[in-house]
Order: structure tokens, then C-alpha cells, then sequence
């Protein structure tokens, strides 16, 4: 295995999947509130890694949305999202495309354009110091209303450049896609490409319904899509892609063993699958402990990790000649 971590280490790689939220450290965190005098129910970093046992999405999201309430000026979401890159960089990644969850931030009373500014602030300095490459992903909140999500349109629209995609998280369970179907229709004439998480937890009909509805560029996580055949063909033909995320898979507990986990399967029917990490500092791991821990669970082939590599590199929503130029250092790497 230890050649295969270097491997691994070494490897070019994307990640398609990451909530910039979801990497903030307990060390940040702590550091945050300090400087900006938010309490938290937490004495020390140990007491917050111990409070991160879940055994469902919701248990997550409730200490997650707790989490980033440390996050209150410009340069608190600078911190975060350069602290990620910096990880990045130690990684061998040279492409992200990074979820926000503004409203997790605007109904606390932080201007869209506090969060916005700082995350990119921090874009553009690891293009200059790392050289890493990146997309920005707006993600509406699904347990909140349509009117919400329409509001948080109309306060990104100023910063459409700096926006590749919309995005749909949060509690998925009784928060079907049909739900947001307007919003993404009114995002994507506004220019916008879409994603969605779905059948992470919720039935493949969810799957479908942010196919057919939020007519979405890729799909985030997708595991439940393998309970339907007709749906898998579907998306074996289409190749879109599926952003997976094994350690999140594992933590909220819809793997419950990781040799069970269902990456290897979706190469075999010839679903795009990719490899991501979701919300790293929860889950306890970044891209490459995330191809790590399939590889030894699954006994992954070389030619299967570069696959997953690759996979990233072509669903990324880069130019052709931006992927061309990924799949290069893969190849000259693979060989
Ligand atoms: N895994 C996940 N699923 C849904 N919403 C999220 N927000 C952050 N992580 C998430
Ligand atoms: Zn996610």
C-alpha cells in the first residue's frame, strides 16, 4: 500500500466537491472566535474532533451550520478558503471547484459580497502562489424556501463572473429538486451551469428530478442512482458525471463498511465517477486520504486510480483546452 499512497500523493488530481465551510479546521475555528468574540460549546480542538460522531446527514449539517459561525468579516472567509488551497497544493491538486453556501451566511446577517470577496480574494492568490486553477459553485439551501434561493440569485448576479454554477445542498430528504426547478430555470438563462446533490440519501426519483428539472451539468454523490437500472443506463450514457465522496459516504453512515463502497461498481457499468472529499475537516480526510481509502478497501488498480483522475479532469467545467492540458500531466505522470 505504501507505493500505492505515493502514488497516490504524487498523482495530478481535481476535486469537483468540496464545501468551503466543510474545511474549516478545529484549529480556525477556535482562532475565529477568538478574534471575532463568537462563543462556541466548545473548551478545546479535541472536544470539537469528538463532537464529529454522526449517524445520518442531519447530524452533520446541524454542527456544520454551528461550525461556521466563527465566519463573520472578509478576511475569515479568505482564511478558510487559503488555508484549503494551501492543503491543496501539499496534495498534488491543481484544479478546484468549490461550493458556498451563502445562505448560511446572509441569515446571520453577513453581506453576500463579505463572503464572496473573501473567498475569491483567496482564488486568486493560489492561482498566483500555487498555481491551482478554480471554479466557484453557488449552492442554494434546500430546507429553506424557493423565495430564498431567488433572492440569493438576484444578490450573486453582480458577481456572475466570478460564479461557474449553481448548486442545490443541505437536508436532502423530503427536500425533493422539483422544488427548486424554478430557480434553476431563471439560473440557467442567466448563463449559469447547474449541479445538484442528489441520492445521497434520497431515492433515485431525486435523481431524476434534478435531471429532468434542474437539467444539471453533473451530479453530487449519486450513490442511490445504482438502486435503478434504467437510471444508471441513463447515466452511463450521458457520462455525466458523479462527484463521490467515500469518507463522507462512510461518516454518514450510508456506507457502512468502506469494502462495500460503491465507486468500483459505478466504474464497472461505466458511470464517470470522480473522487472528492465533501467537507474534509468533518469527515477526516482530504482528496488523496479519499482515493487512499477506496483503493486499499476496493484494491483499486493503478489504471483504475488514473481513471478516477482523469474522470475529474474531463467533468471539471474547464475549457477543452484547460481539461487538455490536465489530462496531459496525468498522462505524462500515468506512463
Ligand atoms: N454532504 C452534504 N450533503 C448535503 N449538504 C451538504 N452541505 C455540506 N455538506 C453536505
Ligand atoms: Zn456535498
Amino acid at each position: 500500500m505504501n507505493d500505492m499512497k505515493t502514488f497516490i500523493q504524487k498523482m495530478p488530481k481535481a476535486e469537483l466537491h468540496l464545501h468551503i465551510e466543510g474545511s474549516l479546521e478545529p484549529e480556525l475555528m477556535f482562532a475565529l472566535a477568538r478574534r471575532n468574540k463568537v462563543e462556541i460549546p466548545f473548551a478545546t480542538v479535541e472536544e470539537v474532533r469528538d463532537a464529529y460522531h454522526f449517524s445520518n446527514l442531519q447530524d452533520f449539517l446541524d454542527i456544520y451550520y454551528q461550525g461556521m459561525s466563527v465566519l463573520l468579516e472578509e478576511q475569515d472567509f479568505y482564511d478558510l478558503t487559503f488555508a484549503y488551497l494551501s492543503k491543496m497544493y501539499e496534495q498534488n491538486v491543481i484544479h478546484v471547484e468549490i461550493f458556498f453556501d451563502p445562505q448560511g451566511h446572509t441569515s446571520r446577517g453577513v453581506p453576500f459580497a463579505t463572503v464572496i470577496n473573501g473567498i475569491s480574494r483567496a482564488l486568486d492568490e493560489g492561482l498566483k502562489k500555487y498555481g491551482i486553477t478554480s471554479k466557484l459553485i453557488l449552492c442554494f439551501l434546500r430546507h429553506l424556501s424557493e423565495e430564498s434561493a431567488f433572492e440569493t440569485l438576484e444578490q450573486a448576479l453582480p458577481y456572475r463572473e466570478k460564479i461557474i454554477a449553481v448548486g442545490l445542498d443541505s437536508s436532502e430528504m423530503g427536500f425533493p429538486p422539483a422544488k427548486f426547478a424554478r430557480v434553476f430555470e431563471k439560473a440557467k438563462a442567466e448563463g449559469f451551469l447547474a449541479v445538484a446533490h442528489a441520492g445521497e440519501e434520497g431515492p433515485p426519483e431525486y435523481v431524476y428530478e434534478a435531471l429532468d428539472l434542474l437539467k444539471i451539468d453533473r451530479l453530487d454523490h449519486g450513490n442511490r442512482a445504482l438502486e435503478n437500472d434504467a437510471l444508471v443506463k441513463r447515466l452511463a450514457e450521458s457520462q455525466i458525471a458523479l462527484t463521490v465522496c467515500p469518507l463522507s459516504n462512510y461518516k454518514l453512515a450510508g456506507v457502512k463498511d468502506m469494502r462495500l463502497h460503491p465507486i468500483k461498481r459505478m466504474l464497472d457499468l461505466g458511470l464517470k465517477a470522480t473522487v472528492n472529499s465533501d467537507d474534509p475537516s468533518y469527515f477526516g480526510g482530504y482528496v488523496n486520504e479519499n482515493y487512499e481509502v477506496i483503493t486499499e478497501s476496493l484494491d483499486l488498480t493503478r489504471a483504475e486510480i488514473l481513471t478516477l483522475a482523469r474522470n475529474g479532469f474531463e467533468a471539471s467545467f474547464c475549457s477543452a483546452d484547460e481539461k487538455q492540458a490536465m489530462i496531459a500531466r496525468l498522462e505524462a505522470y500515468g506512463i
